[in-house]
């Protein structure tokens, strides 16, 4: 039978006689004209963002993919990733990891959802309807905290999300979690024109009554800083958006509510993002007798110490002053008017940053699988997850944000083209079947030129160490050790820019604050004013010192994801000495001294790594640690 490319009839490119990027864009276009959104290519989904709504995800769809015998039997479909992960894991007994790509807007996080309820009808019918429920109502409640409008998207999720489903050996769903990763919170104090902050800010102005409005302090929207749009523009432009923001702060509100959430905690909830709201709004004035800064209007400071119940002395202290003990002598420097300012803003992203683990955390305790012989492990259930990253981007300005999201991109590609292309033909050469070589772009060399021992993150991180580096100075670094690479640009001119031409294309990196970003440097004297809050939350939200407290570490995520490949975490040099100590702790077999190296913290002070790209690697390691016991599925949006 002769397959005419461009008759919108093609199910399954892979049985096209050529498969070039012209043949399959013109047959995804023809599709997608006659309203057909997916379409396979072997076992991989290719989706196209409809933009508008289907009724291709009702019941009747649900049983029609539900245990579907013959793929090709029905049209190609979502429904069918998510039915073939949930057969394979009951069938095989093996775990399944859903990886869903794509740029950003593209349709991701919608993907998701709709597979998260397939597998959910499917497994339905013997399971815990309450436990269902929250975990359907998981997505919308975080994306309340963790997605922005953006110039790409309406709804950008601006954090990745791994959401693992358990699973007992017959399929009835137990339990999930959630792992979240590279939440990016330089957005609580910056965002671009006709972007916005997280989205639960707005939900509060426009869903809190008048008399919980003066509770939190809270006046007119257009008075805080971050919620100001730089072009001018009003915080909700018209009534309509104003009606939906109300809307869904209730519905947020009756989520928390059904998932366990109590008032308190709710109230604590807004009682922080009220605290961020009145902190970023605090201004400096500098002081020219001292080349400090002094704060003249003390409202918001006064507001935020009510709210979080801190001393404000003390805050003030911490704000405009550095304390430390020098040879037993108390020494107190005053912050000129730029770090004081970049101090509070680091305050109130570790806030937000630390809230939002704490959502998660809160969500993952209400969603735990419910124990099995008494048994706390939860490893020992089937799962099958779906990874949620935020897809590749390049904007008109690109920073430390994108670079690491772009990473994470390269990473989930490379993880691709191995199952796809490297296993497939290893599939073939050991089965003995003849196969045509497939080619196809190898990204090894762009994740060597970010992660080696002199790569980009390695000379970023050593960079970061450097009290007297500059930007300037960092993308001169860069240019010196990586211009040879194929993959790197040295544009002409400008001192802080850099290029990479990426496996989706060029990105232009404007290194303006990478050091900064990098550094995340929160002041001890903040900690330690946080610490002494009056409300538990925030004590326990600051107790660990100056860090993130959702990582822990296996020692077996340092040994690395694919045997095969030259280990990238091995070679940094950092990790060389983690590496040592890991392979004589293993080889001590003391489990006490395995657990010192499980967590986030001890690696931090052990080895004074306390750089957002450090914890990058980390949390990228983890992610890829997880997926690397499981059959993965792709969907290719
Ligand atoms: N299957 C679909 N049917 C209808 N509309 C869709 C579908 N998928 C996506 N959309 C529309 O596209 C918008 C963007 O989708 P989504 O938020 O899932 O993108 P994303 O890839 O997750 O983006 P980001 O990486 O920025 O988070 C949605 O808000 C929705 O309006």
């Amino acid at each position: 039978m002769v397959i005419q490319v461009g008759s919108g009839e093609i199910n399954d490119l892979s049985i096209l006689n050529i498969l070039n990027e012209n043949n399959l864009l013109y047959e995804l276009r023809i599709r997608y004209k006659k309203g057909i959104i997916y379409t396979y290519i072997g076992d991989v989904l290719i989706a196209i963002n409809p933009f508008k709504q289907l009724n291709i995800y009702e019941k009747q769809q649900h049983d029609l993919y539900k245990h579907i015998q013959y793929r090709n039997h029905s049209p190609p479909h979502i429904f069918w990733i998510a039915d073939h992960a949930y057969r394979k894991l009951c069938l095989s007994k093996q775990s399944q990891c859903i990886i869903v790509t794509g740029e950003s807007g593209s349709g991701k996080t919608e993907s998701t959802k709709l597979m998260v309820s397939h597998i959910i009808y499917c497994s339905g019918n013997s399971g815990d309807r309450e436990l269902q429920n929250r975990i359907i109502e998981t997505s919308p409640l975080l994306e309340a905290f963790g997605n922005a409008q953006t110039c790409m998207n309406q709804n950008s999720s601006r954090f990745g999300k791994y959401l693992q489903l358990n699973f007992t050996d017959n399929g009835r769903i137990v339990g999930a979690k959630v792992y979240e990763y590279l939440l990016e919170k330089s957005r609580i104090v910056q965002h671009g024109s006709n972007e916005r902050t997280f989205h639960f800010f707005y939900y509060l102005f426009a869903g809190l009554e008048k008399e919980d409005l003066n509770y939190f302090h809270l006046n007119d929207p257009e008075t805080y800083r971050i919620l100001k749009d730089p072009s001018g523009e009003k915080v909700f432009p018209n009534q309509t958006d104003f009606d939906h923001c109300r809307q869904m702060f209730n519905t947020q509100k009756n989520i928390m509510k059904r998932m366990g959430f109590t008032d308190k905690d709710i109230n604590i909830v807004f009682t922080i993002l009220s605290a961020i709201l009145h902190l970023t709004n605090i201004q400096f004035t500098r002081d020219d007798e001292t080349d400090g800064v002094y704060i003249e209007d003390e409202y918001p400071l006064e507001v935020v110490c009510t709210l979080l119940a801190l001393d404000q002395e003390i805050l003030t202290m911490a704000l405009i002053s550095t304390f430390s003990i020098t040879k037993g002598e108390h020494v107190i420097s005053l912050k000129n008017f730029d770090q004081a300012n970049d101090c509070r803003d680091a305050l109130a992203k570790a806030l937000y940053e630390r809230l939002f683990s704490w959502i998660v955390k809160q969500i993952n305790n209400l969603l735990q699988p419910t124990r099995r012989n008494n048994s706390i492990d939860d490893d020992i259930y089937l799962t099958c997850s779906i990874l949620d990253m935020s897809g590749f981007e390049n904007f008109q300005m690109n920073s430390f944000e994108q670079l690491c999201i772009n990473i994470t991109n390269e990473h989930l590609q490379y993880y691709f083209n191995e199952h796809i292309f490297v296993q497939e033909q290893q599939d073939y050469q050991t089965e003995g079947i003849s196969y045509e070589k497939i080619h196809f772009q190898n990204n090894e060399d762009l994740i060597a030129l970010f992660m080696d021992s002199l790569g980009i993150l390695a000379l970023l991180d050593e960079e970061s160490h450097f009290p007297k580096a500059n930007d300037e100075s960092l993308v001169q670094k860069f240019h010196s050790h990586c211009k040879y690479h194929s993959r790197y640009i040295k544009p002409k001119g400008n001192e802080t820019t850099f290029g990479i031409h990426h496996y989706a294309g060029k990105v232009v990196y404007d290194a303006h604050g990478f050091l900064e970003k990098n550094r995340d440097n929160l002041s001890i004297n903040l900690i330690e004013c946080m610490k002494k809050s009056g409300m538990d939350l925030i004590k326990h939200l600051f107790l660990l010192t100056d860090e993130i407290n959702h990582s822990s570490i296996s020692p077996y995520t340092m040994i690395g994801y694919n045997k095969k490949h030259p280990n990238w975490y091995r070679k940094s040099s950092a990790n060389e000495h983690i590496q040592d100590h890991m392979t004589e702790q293993t080889n001590k077999s003391n489990q006490q001294e395995l657990k010192f190296f499980k967590t986030n913290i001890h690696f931090k002070e052990y080895f004074n790594q306390n750089t957002v790209a450090f914890h990058f690697k980390i949390s990228l390691a983890e992610l890829l640690d997880r997926m690397k016991d499981t059959e993965p599925s792709f969907v290719r949006i």
